[in-house]
């Protein structure tokens, strides 16, 4: 599923219809890894589901792309998809937001309101960065997909909700859980199923299919990229994932002077190469480990034996066998 060229034709990979063009951003889906195209398919059979999904994975992987893609080939792909960030209000406006308000239910309230899970009926209501939820409305969340009814604030009447929930973060949720920060029973409603995307580096095989699909995107007169650039995109471990991968396409975009973007092009901190890995920690034993301490030991002291043996807390004999082991191995 490199490219999924018509809505409407469904990939021969995994069976989905992709996105209308577009809607995932400013490109189609790109999968060409065998990771990413088992995420795929694995979306495919959840879609037919009507069970909450949890999405995974880190920042900018693509996370709401899968959610949209959920959505896109369910039986609710003709109702809305209506994505909320709840890390992005405060409690009491995310509560009004996702529950709407009668009027009069706090200052300002002059007339009722119907919120995001309204809004959602009949499709999927999408709650981005879920883990940021705030307790008391995780207490309200809970009871809203328990009931399958809301309230709006400052109302007794309820409504009832037909929404396909599908959550994302990029937290460790059940870390969450342990840390109190989350409800449990929450989290378990939430995660009846669940897809994790990988990290770009862990899929190299798509970065420069979606390289070039972002470069098509940009207004610019460079058609591809050099083998110089392609070879700093590969080495990149792109902590900030596909949305990292797409700055750098429009930083290359437009630095370009020639038909290709070459790496001097690329943003800065992909051509600084990064800091070493450490050396792995060397299993060595303890013999080898003594055995270079006390010669260097040894050395600091002016190769005297009788201030070496006191700075290692040992009898002078002791240190004049083992001296004598070194030199005879
Ligand atoms: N497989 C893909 N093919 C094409 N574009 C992609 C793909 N995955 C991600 N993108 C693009 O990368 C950007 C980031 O994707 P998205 O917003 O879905 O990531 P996210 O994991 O939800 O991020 P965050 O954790 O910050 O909410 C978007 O512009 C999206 O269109």
């Amino acid at each position: 599923m490199e490219r999924m060229e018509h809505p409407r034709q469904s990939c021969e990979v995994c069976g989905l219809i992709p996105l209308a063009p577009r809607l995932s951003g400013a490109t189609d889906v790109v999968a060409r890894s065998a990771a990413m195209q088992a995420v795929f398919r694995r979306v495919a059979r959840f879609a037919r589901s009507e069970a909450p999904v949890a999405v995974l994975g880190e920042t900018g992987t693509g996370k709401e792309v899968v959610a949209r893609m959920l959505h896109a080939n369910s039986p609710r792909a003709s109702g809305p998809f209506v994505p909320v960030n709840v890390a992005a209000l405060p409690a009491e406006l995310l509560e009004s937001e996702l529950f709407g308000h009668g009027k009069g239910a706090f200052t300002g309230a002059t007339q009722n309101r119907r919120g995001l899970f309204e809004a959602a009926s009949k499709g999927t209501l999408f709650l981005d960065e879920v883990a940021e939820l705030p307790l008391p409305l995780q207490a309200k969340l809970l009871r809203a997909l328990q009931d399958g009814e809301i309230r709006r604030v400052g109302e007794n009447q309820a409504f009832e909700t037909d929404v396909r929930i599908v959550c994302a973060t990029h937290r460790d949720l059940l870390q969450r859980v342990r840390g109190g920060a989350f409800r449990e029973d929450l989290y378990y409603r939430l995660k009846v199923l669940s897809v994790q995307v990988p990290p770009l580096r862990e899929r190299r095989d798509d970065i420069l299919p979606l390289a070039r699909r972002m470069l098509g995107e940009e207004r610019t007169r460079a058609h591809g990229f050099t083998d110089a650039a392609q070879a700093v995109l590969l080495r990149h471990p792109w902590p900030g994932n596909v949305r990292e991968l797409q700055n750098a396409v429009k930083h290359g975009a437009a630095l370009a002077t020639g038909a290709r973007i070459d790496a001097e092009d690329l943003p800065e901190e992909l051509l600084t190469p990064p800091p070493a890995p450490r050396a792995p920690y060397a299993l060595r034993s303890l013999a080898e480990v003594e055995r270079e301490h006390i010669l260097r030991v040894l050395d600091a002291c002016g190769g005297s034996q009788a201030e070496a043996a006191r700075v290692l807390g040992v009898g002078r004999n002791t240190l004049w066998r083992k001296l004598r082991e070194y030199s005879a191995s």
